[in-house]
């Protein structure tokens, strides 16, 4: 990782696993010479786990990462339950992101590394983002340009609809949208991940992608369009491969990325072969942010200081990829 400036990461759901994940995070790194972190949570729910040092500023994060936590204080307005919860605390949740950002743009910090939430709670408020992408997408000044990948050690995978239903994201996919979003993971490929020549595997939508029209007509009049499109610009792309097939062993090293027609498309292979590993990335910002691949896992949140249960592997490869993505950054300058 060895990142210059320190990353930020948020406090998530405070009854999920976020603040167990920070404190285990802190105890893995603290010591590894990889680069510090802060977190922007609330210091109760913690201090009596770990030591904590809360800072005014990311810049005091480095100083003090060996010996203790480095919390920058956002406090929840109501008692935090772990396993339950309160839609109260939304405000601490959506204030952690929304600082953690502007320490980003301000270049006070690396990156934005973000701890799971519940889409749900932060909604009851009147929260009208579906998800910290489309959300970090509007706090960026750039609504509709970001891009969701989930990035692991065996797969990368970027779904062309996100957060909408199944019906919906047959509504609105256009070979407009195809061609946008596989070019921002050719660009974000070479810049963020160091791969000169990236190589984009293009999904099929329906069974065989499409079996020559007998079983689907998107693949001809949306896909296909896309991908000499794509060609044209000079992208290496492929498709529109069969989707039960192009996530198998064998066809996995033929590509860098999948570009999947929808959400489920693209995850379920992601975290069935790595939930351990598997980082979500957004792509199309002018910031880095990461994120583990799970979510809030309220059916196993604890008290910090007890035993936790939840593996902290996939926070820990979001941190450290968010860590080599801000040196290719750097480096391309
Ligand atoms: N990045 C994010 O903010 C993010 C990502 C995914 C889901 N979510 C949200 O999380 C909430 C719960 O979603 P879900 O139940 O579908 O998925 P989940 O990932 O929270 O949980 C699925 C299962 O995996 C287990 N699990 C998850 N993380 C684990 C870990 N680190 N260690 C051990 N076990 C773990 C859980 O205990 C649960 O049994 C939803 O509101 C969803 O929207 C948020
Ligand atoms: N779709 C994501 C996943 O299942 O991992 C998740 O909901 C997180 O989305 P945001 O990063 O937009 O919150």
């Amino acid at each position: 990782m060895k990142t210059l400036k320190p990353l930020a990461l948020t406090l998530g759901d405070p009854a999920g696993i976020g603040p167990q994940l920070a404190v285990e995070a802190w105890r893995r790194l603290r010591l590894s010479g990889e680069g510090a972190f802060f977190w922007l949570g609330d210091p109760r729910l913690v201090e009596s786990a770990v030591p904590v040092t809360c800072i005014g500023s990311p810049k005091e994060a480095g100083a003090v990462f060996s010996d203790s936590l480095p919390v920058l204080p956002v406090f929840c307005e109501a008692d935090v339950v772990p396993g339950r919860p309160d839609s109260r605390n939304a405000g601490a949740t959506i204030s952690s992101i929304r600082l953690a950002v502007e320490y980003v743009l301000a270049g006070r910090a690396g990156g934005v590394v973000t701890n799971p939430i519940a889409k749900h709670v932060l909604a009851a408020t009147g929260f009208p983002y579906p998800g910290h992408t489309e959300f970090l997408a509007a706090l960026c000044a750039c609504p509709g340009e970001e891009i969701m990948m989930l990035a692991s050690p065996q797969l990368k995978v970027v779904p062309v609809t996100v957060h909408v239903s199944l019906r919906r994201a047959l509504d609105t996919l256009t070979t407009d949208r195809i061609v946008s979003v596989a070019k921002a993971a050719n660009t974000a490929l070479k810049r963020d991940f160091g791969i000169a020549a990236p190589r984009l595997a293009i999904a099929g939508l329906n069974p065989h992608a499409g079996e020559h029209g007998m079983m689907g007509e998107e693949e001809t009049t949306i896909i296909q369009p896309a991908i000499d499109r794509l060609r044209a610009q000079g992208i290496n792309c492929q498709g529109p491969l069969p989707p039960d097939t192009m996530f198998s062993a064998n066809a996995r090293p033929n590509y860098d990325t999948a570009i999947c027609m929808y959400h489920d498309q693209a995850l379920i292979p992601l975290k069935t072969l790595d939930m351990a590993e598997g980082v979500n990335v957004t792509l199309g910002l002018p910031i880095i942010r990461t994120s583990p691949d799970h979510g809030t896992a309220f059916d196993i949140a604890g008290p910090v200081t007890g035993f936790c249960r939840a593996d902290v592997s996939s926070l820990l490869a979001a941190i450290r990829l968010a860590g080599e993505m801000s040196i290719y950054r750097e480096r391309r300058g």
